[in-house]
């Protein structure tokens, strides 16, 4: 790991090889004048395919607001964010949301399910929408219930599922179309200390056993625990960025 720093922020370097993701002096300011807020400045960061990586920082120093630029869900005020080595900040709209589509997993504190859709159906959703044959999708839903713990629960609506199990849901979705990176945002933030441990554990075997890239926002202690690679934001900025190899 090197870290050096560059216009008061650090520059976090992984090993070259595998990179998925790439910041280069990724800045996203909101409004101006004197309502301006630094929300990121200068991010310059890589991460390599089969991390498993926490954000971590006080209340506003920027978490969600690196996540969201990493996931092509907002746009940069400047700097670059390459994934896959694809720059995604010249995408046009739909080679955007077809990249994220086959990309990127998003996992969300609030689960972000669609309610009309069964478990299974929500869990199919991106499958359907790349086009991937009805035996190809049941093998994958049947795989990936099986790994998260629902075998059973798979024709349930969303609000006949408790929180832990939704979330479970999102998980499954999320991992099932195997993107590149998982994007966690707070995602244990709504759970109890015990199925928040449990999801934990789950999505640490997943990147083990599929060396799938994981990157958390969060201030859960357990998450901080089990990740093996830290990177702390402080206004902003990326103050640290701790390995545990
Ligand atoms: N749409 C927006 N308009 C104006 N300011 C924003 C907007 N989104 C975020 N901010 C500001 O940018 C800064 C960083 O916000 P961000 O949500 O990334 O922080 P965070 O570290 O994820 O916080 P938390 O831990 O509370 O979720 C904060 O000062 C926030 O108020």
């Amino acid at each position: 790991m090197v870290l050096t720093t560059n216009n008061n922020c650090a520059i976090a370097q992984g090993d070259s090889k595998a990179i998925v993701i790439e910041t280069k002096q990724l800045c996203r300011h909101f409004g101006q004048g004197d309502t301006l807020v630094k929300a990121l400045s200068n991010a310059n960061l890589t991460i390599n395919r089969g991390e498993f990586t926490a954000i971590i920082g006080p209340s506003g120093s920027g978490k969600s607001t690196l996540l969201q630029l990493i996931g092509g869900l907002d746009t940069p005020s400047s700097g670059e964010v390459l994934l896959d080595n694809r720059h995604i900040s010249q995408m046009t709209g739909t080679e955007l949301s077809d990249f994220r589509r086959d990309h990127i997993g998003f996992i969300f504190q609030a689960y972000n399910l669609i309610p009309v859709l069964s478990a299974k159906e929500n869990i199919e959703y991106i499958m359907l929408l790349q086009g991937i044959s009805p035996a190809e999708r049941n093998k994958r839903v049947k795989q990936i219930l099986h790994a998260v713990g629902l075998e059973g629960l798979e024709n349930r609506r969303p609000a006949e599922l408790s929180g832990g199990q939704q979330q479970r849901v999102a998980v499954a979705r999320a991992m099932v179309s195997k993107p590149s990176i998982i994007l966690a945002d707070e995602p244990t933030a709504n759970l109890d200390s015990k199925t928040g441990a449990d999801l934990l554990e789950m999505m640490k075997t997943l990147n083990e056993e599929q060396n799938m890239t994981f990157v958390f926002s969060t201030h859960d202690p357990k998450i901080m625990e089990r990740a093996r690679r830290i990177i702390r934001l402080v206004d902003g900025c990326i103050v640290d960025d701790e390995r545990r190899d």
